[in-house]
């Protein structure tokens, strides 16, 4: 615990700024998802009273259709309030039916014939419509209000708890609603703190300030409008809030001690192998390449191998791009020629092998690896002709001056080989402006064959010209027994190099491959002829 407070504590700066980057991230997140459930809220509230007032108006809709059999008796007989009363039992948002005459109220279903006539006050808000008049809080009797829909001579007195719930919500929620008629001429409820903005805006336009939904009935004349500001992470609780900025700092601290390790572990990468290149502790292994038609091993190609005493092995894809990046090959290439001479030079003059060395084309280029060379294949007492300086273009390298040092390192008897040949870094352009002795058909070509990709319709076009052309062929990556019968068949002559003949090998295991070789029918020839 304390080891990763003391790596967090260390990088201040970026534990500061992945905690801070992460609170942003986790509050705007927050902030969003509110938004997003106020907005359904919204949504869900519009729908909600749309259903409400579609029940609404489907039952004042029915007693319009049933009051003409209500007159079929005489207003307020006993008759007709019976047929009042029989229908009101089966509404659940109407909670009286009346007949009035001259704004006042002769006789209802549920208080039969009044005497004397209750006079209504009609005179708060009225909205006439089509064929109807609401009047909202109608004074009905002393301290008796009510929201009545009158056509004719007829009153509906609605239920007090039509809207009661959505009043409740609208409260709560801060929301504020109009049911108005389709062409919104005529507002026929309205209600919360901010109707006058659903006013000036009824065509369904939120924004990140005001949410609106609006909502129209298919079987009625209306819509409802519903709207409100939308929740903020800002009015939440402070236990949610609380949490949050916990969260928050927990994730910035876990990131910033993912990034403070991964610096940590780059730094510490690039000084092993600092150390392992001034300890010597970098070793080659090498894989044997084979010519096809002889089934006879003619070469080797040497591959650095690192093993860190903590870490363990370290692949060459992961430190030859580091020692890349942090200007380190120009010792690697040295300590790889350097090795790789020394420890093949027996073999190689015992079997006329030839031997591979990867160099980078900025390798190639300079001066100082050309005099390291040579100084060291003369120590060596080594065959130069028998040295093959496989080259892969990574960075760009001018083809002018790399024709020129090809050239000059010829000169020293080496042999160059183009490596990865048929990927992006080498091509024919290469081909034909250098002197080049060996290609290397890199093993995504290597891997067609027996498959239907592109490459494999390119392979015997490729193949052709290859064949008529005088650098020896190398295939790599040879993986089947497919791939060997293939190449058998369409180009016998070429080598082939792959973990189908061999993996890669410590140097005593490729000196006992060659003595239990020695006894079979393998004529020493000129590696490159
Ligand atoms: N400049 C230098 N680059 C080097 C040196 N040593 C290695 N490398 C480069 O590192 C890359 C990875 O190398 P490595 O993990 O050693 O892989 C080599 C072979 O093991 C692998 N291979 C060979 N046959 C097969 C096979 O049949 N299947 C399969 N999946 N992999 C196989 O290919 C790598 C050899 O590649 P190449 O160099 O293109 O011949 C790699 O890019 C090395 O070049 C070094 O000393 N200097």
């Amino acid at each position: 615990m304390q080891t990763l407070l003391r790596v967090i504590y260390r990088r201040l700066p970026i534990t500061l700024a992945t905690t801070a980057v992460t609170l942003a991230i986790v509050m705007i997140l927050a902030e969003a998802w509110f938004y997003s459930a106020s907005k359904q809220h919204v949504q869900a509230f519009s729908e909600a009273l749309t259903n409400r007032s579609n029940t609404l108006f489907n039952e004042i809709s029915t007693v319009k259709h049933k009051s003409q059999s209500f007159e079929l008796y005489t207003p307020c007989s006993a008759a007709f309030l019976r047929r009042l009363r029989l229908s009101l039992w089966s509404f659940t948002l109407i909670k009286d039916i009346g007949w009035m005459q001259n704004n006042t109220m002769i006789c209802t279903a549920l208080w039969d014939e009044l005497s004397p006539p209750l006079a209504i006050n009609l005179y708060n808000q009225k909205i006439k419509l089509k064929d109807s008049t609401w009047v909202i809080n109608a004074g009905i009797d002393e301290n008796i209000y009510g929201d009545l829909v009158l056509f004719g001579n007829y009153a509906i007195v609605l239920s007090p708890y039509v809207f009661r719930s959505f009043k409740d919500d609208t409260d709560r929620h801060q929301l504020s609603f109009i049911i108005s008629n389709k062409n919104q001429q005529h507002n026929i409820i309205t209600y919360g703190r901010d109707v006058n903005k659903l006013e000036g805006d009824k065509q369904n336009t939120s924004n990140l300030r005001f949410l609106v939904w609006k909502t129209c009935s298919q079987q009625y004349d209306f819509c409802v409008i519903a709207g409100g500001k939308p929740d903020s992470i800002v009015n939440a609780s402070a236990v949610l809030l609380s949490s949050l900025i916990f969260i928050s700092i927990f994730i910035g601290l876990l990131i910033s001690l993912s990034i403070n390790l991964y610096i940590d572990k780059k730094r510490s990468l690039e000084k092993r192998l600092l150390d392992a290149i001034n300890k010597d502790r970098l070793h080659l292994v090498y894989q044997p390449i084979y010519h096809l038609k002889k089934n006879k091993i003619i070469g080797i190609e040497a591959l650095l191998r690192w093993k860190d005493p903590d870490i363990g092995f370290i692949s060459p894809d992961i430190f030859i791009p580091l020692a890349e990046a942090k200007g380190l090959m120009t010792q690697i290439t040295q300590l790889v020629t350097r090795k790789a001479i020394h420890d093949t030079g027996e073999l190689v003059r015992k079997h006329n092998l030839y031997i591979s060395i990867n160099i980078s084309s900025h390798d190639l280029c300079s001066t100082d690896y050309l005099l390291f060379l040579q100084h060291a294949i003369t120590d060596a007492q080594f065959p130069a002709s028998n040295l093959v300086l496989e080259i892969t273009e990574r960075q760009g390298a001018n083809t002018n001056s790399l024709k020129e040092m090809v050239e000059r390192f010829k000169l020293s008897g080496v042999n160059i080989a183009i490596d990865d040949f048929g990927t992006g870094y080498s091509n024919l352009n290469w081909l034909s402006h250098l002197s080049i002795d060996e290609i290397k058909i890199d093993k995504s070509i290597t891997d067609s064959i027996e498959t239907d990709s592109l490459n494999k319709v390119l392979l015997p076009n490729l193949i052709s010209l290859l064949k008529n052309m005088h650098p020896t062929v190398v295939f790599e990556g040879i993986e089947k027994q497919a791939q060997v019968d293939y190449l058998l068949a369409h180009f016998p002559n070429a080598l082939g190099q792959g973990w189908f003949f061999s993996k890669a090998r410590e140097l005593p295991e490729i000196q006992e491959m060659f003595s239990q070789n020695s006894n079979e029918e393998y004529s020493p020839h000129s590696p490159m002829g």
